[in-house]
């Protein structure tokens, strides 16, 4: 069954993604049951093209799955345009089995969650007891009424003065009653909105801690389902679905306390069905709290995929693949709604058998009950609040499974948030050396090795780069020139060799320190929506938006190098002008003007170190001179790495580095590379002249 699941699962995964590269999984499996894939030790599947973290549930056990895989062999596929037959040594893949069974230590730490929220949910529990206490005198009052009505006294108004007596002390008790549920039911509900929010903050920041090689490995359907309904799942948890639960126990305990008090042989009659139902209980839980995971994992799945399409929207258009997006959409809802099956048949079946139990308890107590009524051994009071606490005796036990139930839920929602929370970064966001000045600006990339995902890029890499120089990078496409913009930035550490920033390790460096020193424009710019100041201010540091007495405001000052007046409205753009919308990632923004707005955005901190990876590719010639002007101007005294293709560019730049198969293959200014006769670089050019002299009769659709 274990197996079967795994390669299941696995199986349809891997399916959907229909990428031609193949991995060896040291796995044992059967046929999965969908499309009949066998899955053997050591068998080749078709399986996902980067490194691949994913874990699989079943029952207790979660299965870590580690996919690898060599680029190198991936490169030959591509480049013979037919899968090849890999070689038994080109993947690695291994699984991991954790235990995941619900632990005192685990159920600890998630009432360690609701520490901050202890005097608010003290309260609550303080006016659950009051009114549960009410509701518990309910059973006990009517017998006292009805055995005034049938005690037989001959004492009418006697009797009507009893009478009158209870009920109008029960009045007033239901009305604290009624006040303290409210009380109760309102204190909870603000405690588990303010954990959930608390614990959203907290998640979020996790996420944001990490490096971006594990944002490579990880769905941005499942962090943001992470996000929203785990931390959901676990704050109501924590208050409604704790407070239930503290209900029904209390419940039950004095319903049954009661039932003893009155009749000691009726309560253990009534009370056998008691046992088996706590065992059904347990061996339940367990499958509620695998079955969560599934679904709580198909459903990241499926957001992951409505997000992603539905944010390129236009590409799908383009393709005219609405109705293939529309099935592929439909078959993970289809996976959806089998494990949902899975657990409603579990939930139903569990919920009959409580309801059947709790039933079956009252049919025992009237049946034996009523004989004692009939030998006089009780009264007909007794008897009916004796019914009454087993008939809240059998609904608490069905609301004790409700609160079970949750509860394994929002322990599975809170494994998956534990294991976000607990991640240490690869490499931290800040923390290391800040030096009290300005860096001078002179970076050393040396003798570097980088991979991805174990596939090697940059084999033994060294490059200098001067203060007040501008360096060109060049080579063919994806040979690693943004890559080494991102070692610069420390968004990934090298597997070997150092960066060095005026001769310190930038591992040593705060990164926020190093990163506040580096502007940077990347291939395809991202804004975030909001107006064009508040997208040029974010890349700002502190005082970037006050401008001294007489001077313009950083911020303007980086808008108007960028050339971006026209796209606030023109020479005299006005405050309107550059209060602007971009949209969601800009979109309102042509990828020029979003360019513009990037490099703006990269030059307000005033950095000393300028990284262009192709800044300036998508303006029109007339706003790159406009843009290649201002951004000379700019580079004056600074350290300038642009990573190019454009001869402009080239030209212009101080030295020229090309980078061939992971190292820098030649040195020079343009003038001397050009001279070599039969240089890497002249080559190179040549090519590009060629294809540039050729006519243009290819569309790409692009998402702006
Ligand atoms: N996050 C990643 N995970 C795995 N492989 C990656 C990742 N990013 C880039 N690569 C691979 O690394 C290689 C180099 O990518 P990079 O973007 O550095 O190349 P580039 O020289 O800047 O290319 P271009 O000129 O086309 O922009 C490519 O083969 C690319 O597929």
């Amino acid at each position: 069954m274990l197996q079967r699941y795994i390669s299941k699962n696995l199986c349809s995964k891997l399916c959907s993604r229909q990428r031609n590269i193949l991995f060896n999984l040291t796995l044992q499996g059967h046929s999965c049951k969908q499309c009949g894939f066998k899955l053997y030790s050591s068998h080749k599947v078709q399986a996902l093209r980067n490194n691949n973290e994913r874990s699989l549930l079943h029952g207790n056990n979660r299965f870590l799955l580690k996919l690898r895989y060599y680029t190198s062999q991936v490169d030959t596929q591509k480049k013979n345009g037919r899968v090849e037959t890999i070689k038994d040594n080109t993947e690695i893949a291994t699984s991991k089995k954790i235990n995941v069974k619900l632990k005192p230590s685990e159920l600890k730490r998630l009432l360690s969650l609701a520490e901050p929220e202890k005097w608010t949910l003290t309260g609550a529990i303080g006016l659950l007891f009051i009114s549960s206490s009410v509701t518990m005198a309910v059973p006990f009052s009517l017998g006292m009424v009805l055995d005034i009505i049938y005690s037989g006294t001959n004492d009418l108004v006697t009797a009507r003065e009893k009478l009158d007596e209870l009920c109008l002390v029960l009045c007033g008790v239901f009305l604290v009653g009624g006040l303290c549920n409210f009380g109760r039911v309102y204190l909870m509900s603000i405690s588990g909105q303010r954990m959930t929010q608390s614990l959203r903050k907290k998640v979020f920041s996790s996420i944001m801690r990490q490096e971006p090689a594990w944002f490579g490995r990880t769905s941005t359907g499942e962090l943001v389902n992470r996000l929203s309904a785990d931390t959901q799942l676990v704050g109501r948890n924590l208050s409604s679905n704790v407070s239930d639960g503290l209900r029904s126990l209390f419940m039950v305990g004095a319903g049954t306390g009661m039932m003893f008090y009155m009749s000691p042989s009726l309560a253990l009659i009534g009370l056998c069905v008691v046992p088996p139902v706590s065992m059904l209980a347990v061996i339940y839980g367990r499958f509620v709290r695998g079955i969560t995971r599934q679904l709580q994992d198909a459903l990241a799945e499926t957001s992951e995929l409505a997000e992603e399409k539905i944010s390129n929207i236009k590409t799908v258009k383009a393709f005219s693949k609405e109705k293939k997006e529309c099935e592929s959409y439909a078959q993970r809802i289809e996976t959806l709604l089998q494990l949902a099956y899975k657990e409603s048949l579990a939930v139903g079946s569990f919920y009959g058998l409580t309801g059947l139990s709790g039933n079956t308890i009252i049919i025992l107590v009237l049946y034996y009950g009523g004989g004692m009524v009939a030998t006089e051994q009780m009264t007909v009071g007794n008897l009916t609040s004796f019914l009454l606490y087993a008939a809240y005796v059998g609904i608490s036990i069905g609301g004790l499974s409700s609160f079970y139930t949750e509860l394994n839920k929002g322990m599975g929602a809170a494994t998956r948030l534990w294991e976000l929370m607990d991640r240490e970064p690869k490499i931290s966001t800040s923390g290391g050396l800040r030096p009290k000045e300005r860096p001078k600006g002179e970076l050393i990339l040396e003798n570097i090795n980088f991979s991805y995902a174990g596939a090697p890029l940059i084999k033994g890499l060294t490059l200098h780069l001067l203060p007040g120089k501008n360096v060109a990078l060049v080579g063919r496409s994806g040979c690693g020139k943004s890559t080494i913009a991102s070692l610069i930035l420390r968004l990934y550490d090298p597997d070997s060799g150092r960066v060095l920033l005026d001769g310190v390790d930038i591992r040593h460096l705060d990164p926020v320190w190093l990163r506040s020193h580096i502007g940077f424009v990347s291939q395809e710019p991202v804004l975030f929506s909001g107006s064009i100041k508040e997208n040029i201010l974010y890349g700002a540091l502190d005082d970037c938006e006050t401008s001294e007495e007489g001077k313009e405001a950083p911020w303007l000052v980086a808008a108007r190098a960028a050339q971006l007046q026209e796209v606030a409205g023109g020479a005299g753009a006005g405050a309107a002008g550059w209060r602007r919308q971009v949209g969601a990632r800009g979109s309102q923004l042509s990828g020029g003007q979003k360019q513009r707005v990037a490099i703006a955005r990269a030059i307000v901190k005033n950095p000393k170190i300028l990284i262009l990876d192709e800044a300036t590719s998508a303006l029109d010639t007339y706003s790159e001179y406009l843009v290649d002007k201002a951004l000379k101007e700019i580079s004056r005294d600074r350290t300038v790495l642009t990573i190019a293709h454009r001869l402009s560019t080239i030209q212009s730049a101080d030295e020229v580095a090309v980078v061939g198969d992971g190292v820098i293959v030649e040195k020079g200014t343009y003038t001397e590379l050009m001279a070599k006769s039969d240089g890497y670089f002249k080559e190179l050019i040549n090519h590009q002249a060629f294809i540039n002299s050729q006519p243009k009769n290819t569309t790409d659709v692009q998402n702006s």
